[in-house]
């Protein structure tokens, strides 16, 4: 699907696929690893191209072997490279590039002391630990760490991470052995040089925040990668428009040949008087999204508050279930959104309707509450149900599987539980897509198929009513008869993209109006 970006990897399918490599005779394990030193080596010096100081991390394992091949490295270019290292022998093919090393410089101990003691660099390199890492760092590495991510200049924004920042889970994004209150003193990279395909710690906070820029240097394994990925779970970075995404066009574009019915028809449940803003955005976006009919249906004591603008927007008075039925028995109907705006109790009430049609349907805000609150409403839910819970909201509808995502057992060096996985077994209990909404928004679909969205560069989106318009835009695209995941995917990247354009300042009710703008930027 033209949708989706890079395909993400585990460390367990990653270190799958590197042993596919080594196996079959393609790489070496040697091979491998001088190509990830090398590319990293490049990296960096693309981004400092005037040769300067460099001090070089070295960790126990692989990740410390891709270290002492940036060192030999970056000294061939004509920097001036002290290493830092362990005094221990690694497997194989570090112990090899460790050596290779030995020949060009000395080790001195990696301490917080010698990292201290050391003249100011340009540029430090954490090569200390990758995917290996099982627990956290002991109390001489975190010394480290937190030098590094401390406020003193000599430090800041000089960074460049092989692989991860040392003490992230790759997996899950967690920062082993950081108390949440704590990771502003974590390491923030520059740069992050990645092999092969992003990890979901790169994706997920507080990795992503922590990761920099996040560069994939291609190690030469992708025929291993592509020749096993119908044995994984599909896991993908949602694309940024800029990014060439030359099927999105098509799915947004209209036909001229098309009228109105032929774009659908989207239903937007309101609520109770006085709360009439929240549903009304949600109206807004469907529209300009593109479907071909809106109707907002509220309460009747609550229509005379809907009779402003957008004229385009049609009204109709929805009192109870009989009334909900009444209306659904027209088949141009193509999608429902329940909760912006709606009450709790009035969204119990007409949820039994809307999904015993088994029309695409948005759930947000209220509806969600009212779910959590009555498990008969979680087990009617079907596959063209599309769930926008907030992490609280989460939480009440699937509290055990939330609470498996509290970090204690996995600061302890235990399970990992993430955000994907989290939001995959949210989708598998109901049967529905889950969109977990937040800057590094998830997307599950009960296939197991999933994708991540990152938007951390938009801030301005945590507004209030800003997750009512994206409810709108999914129902918007559910109209238009796009299947449900891609609808919630689509619609994170056009909400984020929306905010991106318009900038600071940025308030709910100026998402849908950007519209256009996103859709003529997509040559839509
Ligand atoms: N496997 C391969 O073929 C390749 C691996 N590469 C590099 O290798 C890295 C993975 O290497 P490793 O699997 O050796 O693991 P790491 O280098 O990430 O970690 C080293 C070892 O430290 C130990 N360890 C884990 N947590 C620890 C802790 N808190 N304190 C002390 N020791 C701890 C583990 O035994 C682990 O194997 C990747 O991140 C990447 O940088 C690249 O060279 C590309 C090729
Ligand atoms: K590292």
């Amino acid at each position: 699907m033209m949708l989706f970006g890079s395909e993400i990897l585990t460390t367990a399918q990653m270190r799958a696929i590197e042993s596919d490599a080594i196996d079959s005779g393609a790489a070496t394990g040697l091979q491998l690893m001088e190509r990830a030193g090398t590319l990293a080596a490049g990296h960096i010096r693309l981004a400092n191209p005037k040769p300067g100081r460099a001090v070089i991390l070295c960790g126990p394992g692989n990740n410390g072997g891709d270290g002492y091949v940036v060192a030999r490295q970056l000294h061939h270019a004509g920097w001036s490279v002290r290493v830092l290292g362990l005094d221990n022998m690694p497997g194989p093919d570090a112990a090899h590039m460790k050596a290779l090393w030995q020949e060009l410089g000395p080790i001195h101990p990696l301490s917080d002391e010698q990292l201290h003691g050391e003249a100011p660099a340009d540029i430090y390199v954490d090569a200390i630990f990758g995917t290996g890492l099982t627990r956290p760092a002991d109390h001489r590495i975190m010394a480290i760490l937190k030098r590094l991510g401390s406020d003193d200049p000599r430090y800041r924004d000089k960074l460049y991470a092989i692989d991860c920042v040392s003490g992230l889970c790759l997996d899950c994004g967690a920062m082993l052995g950081w108390p949440d209150d704590q990771l502003s003193r974590a390491p923030h990279a520059r740069m992050t040089i990645a092999f092969d395909s992003p990890k979901p710690g790169h994706l997920l906070r507080p990795g992503c925040l922590l990761s920099g820029q996040v560069v994939i240097a291609d190690i030469g394994i992708s025929a291993q990668r592509r020749a096993a990925a119908t044995q994984r779970q599909p896991l993908h970075a949602i694309r940024r428009p800029g990014d060439a995404a030359p099927g999105l066009p098509r799915l947004l574009g209209k036909s001229p040949e098309g009228h109105k019915y032929r774009h659908g028809h989207a239903i937007i449940v309101a609520g109770a008087a006085g709360h009439g803003g929240a549903a009304r955005l949600s109206a807004r976006a469907a529209l300009r999204l593109g479907a071909g009919l809106v109707t907002l249906c509220p309460p009747q004591p609550a229509m005379p508050e809907h009779a402003g603008p957008p004229d385009a927007l049609m009204r109709r008075p929805i009192d109870d279930g009989a009334a909900l039925a009444d209306l659904l028995t027209d088949g141009r109907i193509s999608s429902i959104c329940i909760g912006p705006g709606c009450g709790i109790n009035r969204a119990a009430e007409l949820l039994p309707t809307a999904l015993q049609t088994r029309l695409p349907c948005i759930l947000d805000a209220d509806a969600l509450s009212a779910i959590a609150r009555d498990d008969s409403l979680l087990a009617q839910l079907h596959d063209r149900c599309v769930l926008t819970p907030h992490e609280g909201e989460f939480s009440r509808l699937f509290p055990d599987i939330a609470a498996r995502l509290h970090k204690a057992e996995h600061q302890a060096g235990k399970t990992c539980h993430s955000r994907i996985d989290a939001t995959r077994d949210a989708s598998a209990r109901s049967g529905a897509v889950v969109l977990l909404k937040g800057p590094d928004t998830v997307v599950a679909a009960p296939t197991g198929e999933c994708c991540i969205h990152s938007a951390l560069d938009v801030p301005w989106l945590a507004t209030a009513g800003s997750g009512d318009v994206l409810a709108g835009m999914a129902a918007g695209l559910l109209a238009r008869a796009i299947p449900p995941f891609h609808a919630a995917g689509l619609a994170a990247l056009l909400h984020a993209e929306a905010a991106r354009q318009f900038g600071p300042g940025l308030i709910a009710d100026d998402l849908p109006e950007q519209i256009p703008s996103v859709l003529r930027a997509l040559e839509v």
